[in-house]
Order: structure tokens, then C-alpha cells, then sequence
């Protein structure tokens, strides 16, 4: 059985004169959590936006759940099954949680424009449907309490789950998590590590790209580093933390390892 979720070959990108990344690849099976690190500058974001359709990459092969995929636009992306947080919160603020969550789950339903102005039977039992299911969703991330909250009023750590909870309304094969625990607090990056244990533990795949290492090599399966745009390591945690070249990018003059 082919488990391969999301096979990514031989991927660069350029911006002007700077070679942001050279032939980088990447293989994540279901059920993993793929963690991809390096110092600042070393091309992670760029990387997360090539696959995720805000970047066109200059080379590269995609494939999602067997089938290729052009990243050539997020909402083709999304469509395909990836859904993503980033880096700087992106909800709607003035929206309350539920319908945060509602909205990503609009990606899988069918009614479409029609239904909604014309408010059909169907419409209205969609409806029901989609804010059932993002109640249970917030639930599941642990701020079901709030669902009727605005997003701007919850708390950065709450938000990052709402956040996660939305990606997760849109049933994806993947979800890419843009350094979710950036900005937290101690206690609160416990209570992510469990949460993003718990979404592998229930079958989901996720690649994440993380600056907190402690968290990326107690969490991760698997961890891809990147340095100036190329791969210098790929594996395990265990492996990828003794590795010489990742020890040197690390520490080497010029970075400022996180
Ligand atoms: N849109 C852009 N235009 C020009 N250069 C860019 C663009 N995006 C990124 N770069 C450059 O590409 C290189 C890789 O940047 P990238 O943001 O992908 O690194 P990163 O590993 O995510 O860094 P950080 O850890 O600081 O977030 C950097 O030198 C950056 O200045």
C-alpha cells in the first residue's frame, strides 16, 4: 500500500539574484508529523509557500494523495487538501470563532451561491450541519467555550488553535502548520504539543515548520533541514540533531540558530 501523502521532487526557487531554495524534497507519510527547520533565512517559509500555491516555483514536482498537483493558487491548494495556518494569525477578526471555523468548512459543501440566496431547504440544513460540526471542531482544539467569542478577542494561543481548527474543517489530507507555537508561552506550547499529538494520534498528516527545536524534535517523525535554500539533512530527530552539517549551520558564524 502506497501511504505517501504528499511527494514533493526537486523543488527551487529564485528571487533576483538570491537562489532561495535548490532542488528540495520531501516525502511525508500518512500519519506523520514532518517537521522542517533551519536557521533564519534558510528558506522554510519560502518552501511552505511554494507548496501551498502563494509562490510560483521556478522547478519542482508535486503530488498529493497520489495525484499531481500544480501549486499555481491557494484556493486550488486548499482544494486539492492542504489546508495551512500561517505565520501571523489570519482570521477574521471580527467574526466570531464558530463562524471562523464555519467558514473553512464551506470548502466541502455543495449547496453554493444559489442555496445561500435563496435560502433553500438544503441551504438551511447544511447550515445546521457545518455549525454543528465546527462546534464539535472547537471542542476538539479545547476552546468550545468561546465559539460565539470574536476571534480578535481571544487570547494569541486560542487564536492559533482556531486557527488549527478551521484547517481542520476543511478535512485536509495535509495540514502545513506555519510555526504554530511561535509566540506562546511555556504552558501554552504543552497544551499545542498535546493538541498536535492528538490530530496524528487521529489519523491526520502534518508538516510544520517550527522554530522552537525542543518542541520540533519531541513532536516531529521525521525532520527536513533546510540551510541557505539547500537540504542538508534529512531523517529522524535522533539523526538529524547529530548531524555535523546541521550542527555547523547551526552554530556557524552568520546565523542566529533559534
Ligand atoms: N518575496 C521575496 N522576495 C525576495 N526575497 C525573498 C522573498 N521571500 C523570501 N526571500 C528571501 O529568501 C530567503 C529565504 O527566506 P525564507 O523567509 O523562506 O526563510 P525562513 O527559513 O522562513 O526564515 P525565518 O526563519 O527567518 O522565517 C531569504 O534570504 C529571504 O530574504
Amino acid at each position: 500500500m502506497n501511504d505517501t501523502v504528499l511527494e514533493v521532487k526537486g523543488v527551487s526557487k529564485r528571487f533576483g539574484g538570491l537562489q532561495a531554495l535548490s532542488d528540495v524534497g520531501i516525502t511525508i507519510r500518512k500519519g506523520q508529523v514532518y517537521g522542517l527547520i533551519g536557521p533564519n533565512g534558510a528558506g522554510k517559509t519560502t518552501f511552505f509557500n511554494v507548496i501551498t500555491g502563494l509562490y510560483t516555483p521556478d522547478g519542482g514536482t508535486f503530488e498529493l494523495g497520489g495525484a499531481t498537483y500544480t501549486p499555481q493558487a491557494v484556493h486550488q491548494v486548499a482544494a486539492a487538501g492542504i489546508a495551512r495556518t500561517f505565520q501571523n494569525i489570519r482570521l477574521f477578526p471580527e467574526m466570531t470563532a464558530l463562524e471562523n471555523v464555519m467558514v473553512g468548512r464551506h470548502v466541502r459543501t455543495g449547496s453554493g451561491l444559489f442555496g445561500a440566496i435563496f435560502r433553500t431547504a438544503s441551504f438551511k440544513a447544511e447550515e445546521a450541519a457545518i455549525a454543528q460540526r465546527a462546534q464539535e471542531l472547537l471542542d476538539y482544539v479545547g476552546i468550545g467555550k468561546y465559539a460565539e467569542f470574536k476571534a480578535r478577542t481571544l487570547s494569541y494561543g486560542d487564536q492559533r488553535r482556531l486557527e488549527i481548527a478551521r484547517a481542520l474543517a476543511t478535512e485536509p489530507k495535509l495540514i502545513a502548520l506555519d510555526e504554530p507555537a511561535a509566540g506562546m508561552n511555556a504552558t501554552e506550547k504543552v497544551v499545542l504539543r498535546e493538541l498536535i499529538d492528538r490530530i496524528r494520534n487521529d489519523g491526520r498528516t502534518i508538516l510544520l515548520i517550527e522554530h522552537d527545536v525542543k518542541l520540533v524534535m519531541g513532536l516531529c517523525d521525521r525532520v527536513t533541514v533546510l540551510d541557505y535554500g539547500k537540504q542538508i539533512a534529512e531523517g529522524t530527530p535522533h539523526d538529524v540533531q547529530r548531524n555535523e552539517k546541521v550542527i555547523e549551520a547551526y552554530l556557524g558564524a552568520g546565523h542566529k540558530a533559534h
